[in-house]
Parts: C-alpha cells; sequence; structure tokens
C-alpha cells in the first residue's frame, strides 16, 4: 500500500507532461493495472503504472513506468514525481521510469525478454511479454538519456556495447504514452519494412506487448514499447529545410530525394502488407473521417464557419473522383519524421500515425496520397514557420515552397510512375484534410502557430 495512492501522486505530474492530451484541464485517474518487475535490477524496483485519464472523453489510457528508490538519486531531481510512504518498504523515492537510467535499462531488458513483468494480482490482472526482432549480441549497457523536444511519447537513448568486441550499438527505446487495444502501427508497419531489408527506417530490435482490463474488465493487448537501432548525428529534415531556407539554398535536390524515399517505401509496404480495393464502404468511411475533421476543427476555431462549404465541395469532388488501391502508409508523414543519416540518406521514423485519431481508424489500409500531402503540408510549415519568425520575406518563401513541392511530386512520380499531380481532387482533399487536422493540433498544443494551418487552408481553397 501506498500513502498517497499512485493515481493521487501522479495526478499534478501528468498534467504538467508534453504527451498529457487534455491540457489545461486536471485528469482524474483511475488505476488499471500495475506491472511489476519480478526481480527488480540493482535494487531500483521497476513498476508500469497503467492509469486511465476518466475525466477525458473518451478516457486516456496513459503509461507510466516508474522506479522506486530508498533515497533521492543524485541528479535526478527533474525527475522526481514524489514521495510516497510504502506500508511494506518505509520512505520511498518515485521517479520517471524513462528518466531514471536504471528503469531505462530495466524496459530495455523487457524487452530483449530478459525481465518479466506481470501485473497485480488477483483482480486486476495485467502482463507484459518482450518480442526480439533483432539479432543482437548480448549488450552492456553504458548510459541512458531521454531525449527532449515536442514529442508524444517518450524516446530515451540507452548507449550499449558488445562486451566480446567494444563495439557500439546505441539504441533507442520508445515509451508508448497513450496505450491502445490493439497492434501500434509504428511497430508492425516499421517492423515489416525493417525486416523486409528496407534501410529506409531505423533497424528493428524488439517491442514490448502489455495485457490490461479494459473499460468492460476484458483482458486486451497492445503496444508498450519499441527498442530500435538509434542513428546518431543525424539531423531530421525539419531542421535542414529551415536551415536551408534561411541560407537561400534551392531546395530541388533535397526535395526530390525525399519524394523518390516515399515512393520507395510506400512500394515495400504495398508489397508487404495487405492492400485492398477502395470500395464503396472504404470511400465513405475516408470521405466522413474528412467531414469529422472539418467539424472538428470548426469547433476548436468557429471563424472557419465561413469556408464550411468550400471545404465540403472539396471534399466531394475528391470522393467521386478516381481513387488508387489502399495501402498501409506512415499516416503522419512530416519532415519531422525524417532523419537524414550520413552516407544512408532519409531514414523514416515514427509510423504511430496522426495521435488525435483512432487507433483502429490508423491501421487500415489508406490512400499513399495522403503522406504526399503531409509532406506538402510540411513544406508549407516550413516556410510558414520562416516568415512567422521573419527570418524570411513572404515572396522568398513562397518561391522556395512551390520549388520544394515540385521537387518532392517529380521525385515520387519517377519511381512510381503515378504522378499525384495527375489526381488533383484526391490529392487537394487531403492537403486540405491535414490542414484542418493541424488545425485542431495546433490549437490543443500550439496556438501560436495556428496562423500556419489557417493559411494553408486559405491557400488551398485559392
Ligand atoms: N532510430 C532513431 N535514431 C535517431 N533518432 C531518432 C530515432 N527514433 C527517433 N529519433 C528522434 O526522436 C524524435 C522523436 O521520435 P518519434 O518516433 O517521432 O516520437 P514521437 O511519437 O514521440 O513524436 C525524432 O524526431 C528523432 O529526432
Ligand atoms: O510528430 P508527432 O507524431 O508528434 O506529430 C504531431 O506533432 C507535429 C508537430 O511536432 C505535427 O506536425 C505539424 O507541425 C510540424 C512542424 O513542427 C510540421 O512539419 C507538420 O507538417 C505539421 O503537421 C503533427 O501534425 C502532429 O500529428
Amino acid at each position: 500500500m501506498l500513502e498517497p495512492p499512485v493515481t493521487e501522486l501522479l495526478r499534478p505530474w501528468l498534467a504538467r507532461q508534453r504527451w498529457y492530451t487534455s491540457k489545461g484541464r486536471d485528469p482524474d485517474l483511475r488505476a488499471v493495472t500495475t506491472l511489476r518487475a519480478a526481480a527488480p535490477a540493482s535494487g531500483v524496483g521497476l513498476e508500469i503504472a497503467l492509469v486511465r485519464d476518466v475525466a477525458a472523453v473518451p478516457p486516456v489510457l496513459y503509461q507510466v513506468p516508474l522506479t522506486s528508490r530508498g533515497e533521492p538519486l543524485a541528479g535526478a531531481e527533474n525527475a522526481l514525481v514524489g514521495r510516497v510512504e510504502d506500508s511494506e518498504l518505509g520512505e520511498r523515492w518515485i521517479y520517471d521510469g524513462c528518466q531514471d537510467p536504471d528503469g531505462a535499462t530495466a524496459l530495455l531488458r523487457a524487452v530483449t525478454d530478459e525481465l518479466e513483468l506481470t501485473g497485480e494480482p488477483p483482480a486486476r490482472l495485467g502482463r507484459a511479454h518482450g518480442h526480439r526482432t533483432g539479432l543482437l549480441p548480448a549488450l552492456r549497457v553504458t548510459g541512458a538519456r531521454v531525449l527532449g523536444g515536442e514529442q508524444s511519447n517518450t524516446s530515451v537513448v540507452i548507449g550499449s556495447v558488445d562486451p566480446d568486441d567494444g563495439r557500439e550499438h546505441p539504441l533507442i527505446l520508445k515509451v508508448f504514452r497513450v496505450l491502445h487495444a490493439g497492434a501500434n502501427p509504428d511497430v508492425e508497419v516499421q517492423q515489416a519494412l525493417a525486416l523486409a531489408g528496407s534501410s529506409r527506417v531505423p533497424g528493428a530490435v524488439g517491442d514490448l506487448l502489455g495485457q490490461w482490463p479494459d473499460d468492460a474488465g476484458t483482458q486486451v493487448t497492445g503496444h508498450l514499447a519499441l527498442v530500435q537501432e538509434f542513428l546518431p548525428a543525424a539531423p531530421d529534415a525539419w531542421r535542414v529545410t529551415l536551415a536551408g531556407i534561411e541560407a537561400g539554398t534551392d531546395p530541388a535536390a533535397g526535395a526530390r530525394s525525399l519524394g523518390v524515399a516515399t515512393a520507395e517505401v510506400h512500394a515495400t509496404l504495398a508489397s508487404v502488407l495487405p492492400t485492398t480495393e477502395p470500395d464503396v464502404a472504404a470511400r465513405a468511411r475516408i470521405h466522413r473521417s474528412w467531414s469529422d475533421r472539418r467539424a472538428a476543427a470548426l469547433s476548436r476555431f468557429p471563424a472557419l464557419a465561413d469556408r464550411a462549404e468550400q471545404i465540403e465541395a472539396v471534399f466531394e469532388a475528391a470522393r467521386t473522383a478516381p481513387w488508387p488501391r489502399l495501402q498501409r502508409i506512415h499516416g503522419d508523414y512530416h519532415l519531422g519524421q525524417v532523419l537524414d543519416v550520413p552516407g544512408r540518406g532519409w531514414v523514416l521514423l515514427d509510423f504511430e500515425g496522426e495521435p488525435l485519431r483512432p487507433l483502429a481508424e490508423r491501421t487500415l489500409p489508406d490512400l499513399p496520397l495522403r503522406d504526399v500531402a503531409g509532406m506538402l503540408r510540411s513544406y508549407d510549415y516550413a516556410a510558414g514557420s520562416v516568415v512567422l519568425a521573419g527570418a524570411v520575406e513572404p515572396a522568398a518563401a513562397e518561391n522556395w515552397l512551390s520549388r520544394a513541392r515540385e521537387a518532392f511530386l517529380d521525385g515520387y512520380a519517377h519511381l512510381t510512375r503515378a504522378d499525384p499531380r495527375e489526381q488533383p481532387e484526391l490529392l487537394r482533399a487531403l492537403e486540405l484534410d491535414k490542414a484542418l487536422y493541424e488545425v485542431s493540433y495546433e490549437a490543443g498544443n500550439r496556438p501560436d502557430w495556428l496562423r500556419v494551418p489557417l493559411e494553408g487552408i486559405e491557400r488551398i481553397l485559392r
């Protein structure tokens, strides 16, 4: 027994985290289960608390790995969640398990199936299973650090060496914060690509599957974490692109090669994962999702009501236009999801899909042009953000944007032999859909950036 109970301890802390989805509103947490390491490494206990925020509509299930220590951990003040009184162990210091290097190491060991995590008996059953996909030697962990920045999940870079030859094998452990029943596309799609031999995603190492009771008490399964090869010294395309615009560099070569890389990934995905006909039901479902996004953006930004009819007309034109076969895609493709890896080229990350979209939708075959549209929106964001910052004149940014767009589309068309510009209704609807999603996303996360998708909507409607 802990005093205060873990849900009370977590309440104020969770509300301050970047990945908390109901910013500005207090959570109301219910304990779902706690997965505990059977034999704690180094005397530091790892527990994964699964807590449901029932104040959110619909309720959101969060994963919170915690470590429990008998003494404070020097230098880890920022990782301290709080102090509790444990009825068996006495006073304990509870840390964010991702920021505590022993916690991150224990999570890695759970993924590589060297550490067992079991749920609280008897009523709140839960369990986790590690699953190794890569042939890694027995590694010695040398350190762990959480990556900072704007992230929907928590990623920890883990240094490790092969004790036999001293070679370094840096790894990245991604802890999914919002959990869903079912396979997480970030695991499923990236592993499918990596195991097909694609160098366009990081090497696969393993994943952690969890079991927990859903709202109705039925045991469900979903992914808790993913471990991959970490690619050091690889800036993401967002940073590379911003530096390029500010320096006045021609974007054509980089954007074209990104178009080629995108088409290559789409081709591999179509060959290793199921594809489907765009039948009446699939078209209706996707068309409905566009209308839902329009409604969500309008409720976030009511002034958009003036544009509602024009927006619906764009969606209607796309619904009746010719559609290609549906297939698995990236799903939330933007410049921040691509690394520029020296000697390897563009490497794609984060196939989890849009965090604001239900998982059931994100795992269905979809329109590959959705990714093309996502990247075009991202070039628009890059141009918009340098103008917002006053770093580049609007006319120069506009000129840069049109070169980047055309080069990206040329690269994509070159490899696929299907030019997205030959499907203008669909491409326009998907760009508009993404911009509407961005209105909702920015309203909840970065209201100062709202101008960028709003201006994007105006441009698309023009
Ligand atoms: N395998 C990797 N190698 C190097 N950096 C990575 C790797 N995976 C993720 N990153 C870095 O971590 C950031 C966040 O990862 P991402 O998978 O996009 O997480 P999130 O879902 O939290 O946004 C990326 O933008 C990138 O900078
Ligand atoms: O990377 P995530 O999976 O967390 O994606 C979410 O956050 C992104 C912001 O970091 C957001 O992307 C939007 O902003 C980007 C610039 O920061 C821009 O390049 C993208 O085009 C734009 O959509 C993404 O939409 C959201 O799902």
